[in-house]
């Protein structure tokens, strides 16, 4: 990924868990051969090389996540090599004392890689190594005796450090599920209907794009159908608007109960509806849209001891006859039209060159 600022503020929260883990390499790097060639020059032969060492890993590791983008192994390996290089930090006082200042980045760079319960994991991992080479004496691995100020001292500000750290993660993760949530929230509120709780035009607009793309790669048919309720003007005047709303959520229940876990229903407008039948040939749908409008037909909306009575006119159509979105909602839109004026509550199907469905 290639560095800009932009690539940092327009970014998802994967996108730039990745783009810090990199950066984070790229210092460690950078820091770790500085730092390795100077001990190199300085007279520090082993500390220098095993800098170096951990370089070379990191950069490794990195060059393995680009050829593979296995981001878990990669993390691990980094999680791996860090925790090595703290150890051994901290076991041989690095160059003139100052291993103990780099192993305060470990919380912190932990977080960043493995998130917060498995850092959690390392961090005990590590509070037992650290307690292990400050307290156990003459440990056979340990080349670096500190004076118990620096222990006690050192023990108290890892100790303060790894909770902030651990406490800014959890504030971090909890702000991130909380935006995944709104995110999905305001996303089903964008195509949902607020009257009826079925897909709105946006909603249902983009399933039937992506069921006609599907089409086109797979070779399978998707049946499309538009429902328009007869004479509605007529029930919003007689009744008034609340007894129309009741209406159009009486239908969208019949709509919901009529299709399969695979179909989509949607509010295209107004009293119009859409739905949808994925791998559906035409005629499957036809006789799918004839129940739903004998369903309509035999239900009723009571209102002060009234039976109102509904019923829906039909156009269908689908992918086999016109696979361009554009083409396809006009056809279905002049059945629609065709059926209204034949009388209404009928299904009209359009599909030019195929035999007629409607009998
Ligand atoms: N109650 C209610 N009415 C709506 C809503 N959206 C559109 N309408 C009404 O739906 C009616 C549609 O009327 P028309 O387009 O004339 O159609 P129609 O009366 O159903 O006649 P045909 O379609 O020709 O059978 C209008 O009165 C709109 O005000 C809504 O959300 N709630």
């Amino acid at each position: 990924m290639k560095f800009s600022w932009d690539a940092i503020f327009n970014t998802s929260y994967d996108q730039n868990s990745v783009l810090v883990t990199e950066t984070l390499c790229y210092l460690g790097i950078i820091f770790l051969s500085i730092f390795g060639i100077k001990s190199l020059y300085t007279g520090s032969e082993v500390y220098g090389f095993a800098l170096l060492g951990f370089g070379l890993s990191i950069a490794l590791s990195l060059a393995y996540y680009k050829a593979s983008g296995s981001d878990l192994i990669h993390k691990s390996f980094l999680t791996l090599s860090f925790t090595l290089l703290y150890i051994y930090l901290l076991a041989t006082g690095g160059q003139e004392n100052t291993g103990l200042l780099w192993c305060y980045a470990y919380p912190l760079l932990i977080f960043t890689f493995v998130g917060l319960k498995r850092g959690l994991a390392y961090l005990i991992f590590i509070v037992i190594c650290s307690i292990i080479i400050l307290y156990v004496p003459d440990h056979p691995l340990v080349t670096h005796s500190y004076s118990d100020n620096t222990r006690s001292r050192f023990v108290g500000s890892m100790f303060f450090i790894s909770l902030m750290s651990c406490l800014l993660e959890l504030e971090r993760e909890r702000a991130n599920a909380g935006m995944a949530k709104a995110n999905a929230t305001l996303e089903a509120y964008a195509v949902t209907d607020e009257l009826t709780g079925l897909y709105n035009r946006r909603g249902i607009n983009k399933k039937i794009d992506y069921e006609l793309q599907r089409s086109r790669r797979e070779g399978s048919e998707v049946t499309v159908i538009l429902c328009d309720v007869d004479f509605f003007k007529q029930i919003n005047d007689q009744y008034g608007h609340d007894v129309g709303d009741a209406a159009l959520k009486l239908l969208a229940t019949q709509f919901k109960n009529s299709l399969r876990a695979t179909d989509y229903a949607g509010r295209w407008g107004g009293e119009e509806f859409a739905l949808v039948l994925p791998n559906t040939p035409v005629q499957e749908g036809f006789m799918l849209a004839e129940r739903v409008r004998e369903r309509v037909a035999a239900c009723s909306l009571h209102h002060q001891d009234i039976e109102i009575r509904l019923s829906i006119s039909s156009g269908i159509s689908s992918s086999r006859y016109f696979d361009q979105y554009d083409e396809l909602i006009k056809a279905i839109d002049v059945s629609l039209y065709s059926a209204k004026k034949s009388g209404r509550n009928r299904t009209e199907p359009q599909i030019f060159g195929a035999p007629q469905l409607a009998g």
